[in-house]
């Protein structure tokens, strides 16, 4: 288990670029699998799970070929089925969420998958069940070997249906969508999550030669075709990473321009942050953050205190809640974190405590922050990263707090954001890795 030993209390300076978007990546990767021409992307994120993706693709038979930094070539013309029953591939695909969305194409284009319980983080209950009532709704088979093992067949192939999702799931929504562009006729798929990830996949697939319409809804009509060709693609900067860059720069009190943002595409991200009173300036599509000693927690009209809360998009995402929760423990003012959608997302605020804050976990969803308005320092200590999120938001505390701090398993860190220790270490951050 790798650590950081970070030396906290001084101010960060200069420009950072986000890297490619983590849950982009994972949905477009897998979308290679839907053609036998090649695909071209660019802007891939240097991360593990990304990587780990990569890998599982080339064992299962892609060609995948570095052409610059972040640009690949990838063909799927002669993919392994055989791989699927391996047990090489069992741990391969259960290491990590991303790999879920294998399912769509290997079922649309092979008439059969099979997958572990993914991986990703330990936040609460992660069902699967969006992902297989959708392609049941196809015309797939699935067969389940105990909890954790699913089978799904579709041997004379999918056909297109109606349907309405019992939740928006972005990874079900991905997997359905890629399972429905292959499929015979029609499919619907009202209540579908529409975040600007599955907007890129649908852009994608478009390109390729399927039919979407209503993409950016919550109401996707697809018309399938025999087959897809292929295409190029380049991901958005990862909005998850722009937002934790934010809350870098308010938490230390650091100047920081995060460069080519594609801010149209951040919905309600940066609003959020204002909420907390930090001020940003959008310059082009560069987002400035000025170094500001304070920063004050807005109030509802009535002067009641503020609920920030996650929601599907174009709801607050919830993977930037830990990182709002954070930089409130600095900000003058108080607020209510409501994590809804997760129920073991906000356990990691006890070593925030620990280091000094003041906040009340009033239940697994909820925690009340009440700011310490940069009166009072953070102190460091030693502690675990439990998630990849929560460990980002400990990685602020740490770079805020005065003395030296130990983050342990940064491997949740590495698994969505790039080379991080370098980057901040380039605006001045004292990080060593361990
Ligand atoms: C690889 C990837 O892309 N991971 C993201 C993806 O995970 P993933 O696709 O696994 O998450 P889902 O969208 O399926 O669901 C997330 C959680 O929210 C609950 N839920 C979801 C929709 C809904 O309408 N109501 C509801 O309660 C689900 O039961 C689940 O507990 O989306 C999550 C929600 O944005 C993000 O945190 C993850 O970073
Ligand atoms: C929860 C996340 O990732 P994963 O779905 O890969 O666990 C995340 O990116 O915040």
């Amino acid at each position: 288990m790798a650590s950081f030993e970070v030396i906290g209390g001084k101010p960060l300076h200069g420009e950072i670029v986000p890297q490619g978007a983590k849950n982009e990546a994972l949905q477009i990767l897998c979308a290679v699998l839907l053609t036998p021409e090649p695909v071209t992307i660019t802007n891939i994120p240097d991360i593990r799970d990304v990587n780990k993706l990569m890998e599982l693709l080339r064992d299962m038979g892609v060609k995948v070929g570095k052409l610059a930094p972040g640009s690949y070539r990838f063909q799927a013309d002669n993919v392994s089925l055989d791989y699927l029953d391996t047990p090489e591939f069992v741990a391969q695909a259960g290491a990590l969420r991303g790999s879920v969305m294998i399912l769509g194409p290997m079922l649309a284009r092979f008439g059969r998958c099979q997958l572990p319980k993914p991986g990703g983080d330990k936040i609460g209950r992660r069902p699967m069940d969006t992902h297989f009532l959708g392609l049941e709704k196809l015309g797939g088979k699935l067969t389940l070997e105990g909890k954790d093992f699913y089978r799904i067949k579709a041997e004379n192939g999918l056909t297109g249906a109606y349907m309405m999702l019992d939740e928006a799931s972005v990874t079900g929504t991905a997997n359905i969508v890629m399972a429905a562009v292959l499929a015979q006729g029609t499919t619907t798929i009202y209540n579908a999550a529409c975040e600007p990830y599955l907007q890129q996949l649908c852009k994608m697939l478009v390109r390729m030669g399927a039919t979407i319409n209503g993409i950016g809804s919550n109401l996707l009509t697809i018309e399938g075709v025999e087959q897809l060709g292929g295409t190029e693609h380049r991901m958005l900067p990862d909005m998850i990473e722009i937002g934790s860059f934010i809350g870098l720069a308010a938490m230390t009190g650091s100047e920081i321009t995060i460069k080519d943002c594609q801010i149209a595409e951040l919905g309600l991200i940066p609003d959020t942050f204002r909420k907390l009173g930090i001020k940003l300036e959008f310059r082009g599509d560069d987002i400035y953050i000025p170094a500001q000693q304070h920063y004050e927690i807005d109030t509802y009209l009535d002067g009641s205190i503020l609920t920030i809360s996650d929601h599907t998009w174009p709801g607050f995402t919830p993977d930037l809640l830990s990182i709002v929760l954070v930089v409130a423990t600095q900000a003058k003012g108080t607020v209510l974190i409501h994590q809804k959608m997760f129920e073991s997302r906000l356990f990691f605020v006890d070593k925030l405590i620990d280091m000094g804050a003041q906040v009340i976990l009033c239940d697994p969803h909820r925690a009340t922050v009440i700011g310490l308005n940069h009166q009072k320092r953070l102190h460091g200590i030693t502690m675990t990263s439990p998630d990849i999120r929560a460990g980002v938001a400990l990685l602020i505390a740490a770079l805020s707090a005065e003395g030296r701090s130990v983050i342990e398993n940064v491997e949740q860190i590495d698994r969505g954001y790039q080379h991080i220790d370098q980057r901040l270490i380039a605006l001045g951050a004292q990080i060593r890795r361990l």
